[in-house]
Order: structure tokens, then sequence, then C-alpha cells
């Protein structure tokens, strides 16, 4: 699972399982794997854990939830054995995040200039002239319009979909070799969020990093990515390549998923929300596969 030795992948989540002091499990047994260049999208409904494992891999849990069990590697490094210090660097190196929502995710007292220019200059050392000019053709490349301007303005001085704009030009600057892009276009209005997809979708292929998709519609699966892992419940349903999730869907749980999203669904058909038998039916399987855990781990 984690590649050839000289060659490993970008990341291999193994059987991680999180869970809340109770011992309530968050996340069950959940594995998947992203090669370098490959864009994988975790999908589900509201609550299936999708942002937990980005979250995870990036080290940025809430304090409340720990790894109970399973590895992360990041380019074949065991994170869970890495010191809190050394992890952050690790991480901070080698992944960035393009969050959910770009108003929260920037500082509204701070110009956007430094905001991404510091990073590039504590955490990858570079100076600040290669980092400012980095910064303004990356502002230039998402399609904004007088990066110098923007540089020094300040968040609330930029539309929604500008600020996003600026996450994205932010998160690839330093090259990554994984991003973690958290429902990026949720927070927007719809046409800016196809551009947005777009703008994404064209710098990873341009740059081969590899990106850890969040989404709950499958609408954006068929749009950006190589591989699926369909998630209920914090646990995996199906793992697929994107191009046979929709012809031959195996999980009744992916199949009801598609047939709940309208571009996909037969047009004529009303739309249909998962069934409550279904979901009723894999919470009865997660019950079971808590209770068989619990008494494994005794
Ligand atoms: N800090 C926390 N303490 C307790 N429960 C949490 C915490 N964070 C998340 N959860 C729970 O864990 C589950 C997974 O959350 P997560 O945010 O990963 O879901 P998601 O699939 O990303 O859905 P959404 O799109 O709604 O964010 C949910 O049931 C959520 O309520």
């Amino acid at each position: 699972m984690t590649g050839s030795q000289t060659h490993p992948n970008t990341l291999d989540v193994m059987q991680l399982n999180i869970a809340l002091p109770n011992g309530h499990r968050l996340l069950r047994d959940v594995s998947l794997s992203l090669r370098p260049g490959e864009v994988r999208v975790l999908v589900g409904e509201s609550g299936a854990g999708k942002s937990m494992i980005g979250k995870a891999v990036l080290g940025i849990l809430p304090q409340n939830l720990k790894v109970t069990e399973g590895e992360i590697l990041l380019e074949g490094q065991h994170l869970n054995a890495m010191t809190p210090w050394t992890r952050r660097k690790t991480v901070a190196q080698s992944a960035a995040l393009i969050p959910q929502d770009p108003l929260t995710a920037l500082n509204p007292a701070r110009r956007i200039g430094p905001q991404i220019t510091d990073p590039l200059v504590r955490i990858h050392g570079w100076s600040r002239t290669k980092a400012r000019e980095t910064a303004l053709a990356l502002l230039d490349r998402v399609h904004i319009r007088d990066p110098k301007r923007v540089m020094e303005s300040y968040p609330h001085e930029l539309s929604g979909g500008m600020r996003q704009r600026v996450l994205i030009a932010a998160a690839f600057a330093p090259s990554p070799r994984l991003i973690v892009a958290d429902e990026p276009t949720t927070a927007l209005d719809v046409t800016v969020q196809k551009q947005i997809l777009r703008l994404i979708r064209e710098l990873q292929q341009e740059t081969a990093t590899a990106v850890l998709f969040v989404t709950h519609d499958m609408g954006v699966v068929a749009k950006v990515s190589q591989q699926v892992t369909v998630l209920f419940a914090g646990k995996v349903m199906e793992d697929a390549p994107t191009e046979r999730i929709f012809t031959d869907p195996r999980h009744p749980y992916t199949r009801a998923l598609i047939a709940a999203t309208p571009s996909y669904a037969d047009l004529d058909r009303p739309f249909s929300p998962v069934p409550q038998a279904l979901i009723a039916e894999l919470q009865d399987d997660i019950v079971r596969d808590d209770a068989r855990h619990q008494g494994g781990a005794r």
C-alpha cells in the first residue's frame, strides 16, 4: 500500500480510528491512499467524517478527538510516530489546506500580502523577495486583477470568490506535494463555485499536486477526481476509480448518493433522497461493527 521504496504514495491512511474520550468512534478503520499527482474525493453526507480525515492528516484535529488506532504516512513517513514538533514541521513542509470558509481562514486584521508570504519565509526559509515574487505570480495565475493592490488589501475589501482565490494561491505557493481541499466551494455562490473548481483542477494538473478533496456533492466528484472514497458514519462504504463509480456503483449507499444528485439522476425522475430504510440498515451495521470492535479491544 505504501508503494515502492523509491516512489512511495503521497499519502497512506491505514485503518484509522478516531474516537471521543468516552471511546465512541467517529472514524472506523478508514484506509485510503493517494499517489503523487492524484485527486481523491471523500464524499458522503454531513457527519460522514470527511473533514475529520483531512484534519487528522494535517494534524489539526480538535483537542477532544484522538487517533486511537491506525497509521498516517505522508510520503512514506509515519506521522503518528513523530513528536508533535517534528510532525508539525513535516506536514507544513509538504502539505497545505484550502479551507471551506475563506473569511474565517484569513486574519481580518492583516493585509493579504504577508498572509501569503510569511509562511513561505518562516516555514520554507525563502527570502522576502522570492516569497513576494511567487505570491504576485500566483495571484496573477488565479486570475486576480492587479495583484499588487490585492497584496496591500485587507480580507474584507475582497469578495468571497477573490478571498478563496487568495487561499488557493497561498496553498499552491510553496509547491506542496499534498493539498487537502475541504469543501472549498461550499461557502460560494454557484457561478463562482464552478470557476473555483476549475481553477483548483487546472493548478493541480499543472503542478501534479496530490489533492484530497472533501465534498458532499457527487457532481463535484465527476469534475475533479480520479479516485473516490464514499463514507457513511465514519466508515468507508466504497473505494473506486471515478470512472467506475458512476457506471457501476457497487454499494447501495453509493447508488443512493448518485440518485440523490440531480445532475446525475434521470432528469424526469423526482429528486430522491437517500432512503431512510437504507440509512437504518447501515446504522445497524455500524452498531454491530462497534460492538465487535469493543469486544476485540477488551
Ligand atoms: N470536536 C468534535 N467533538 C465531537 N464530535 C465531533 C467533533 N468534530 C466532529 N464531530 C463529529 O464527527 C462526525 C464527523 O464530522 P466531520 O466534520 O468530519 O463530518 P463531515 O463528513 O465533514 O460533514 P460536514 O460536511 O457536515 O462537515 C460528525 O458526527 C460530527 O458531529
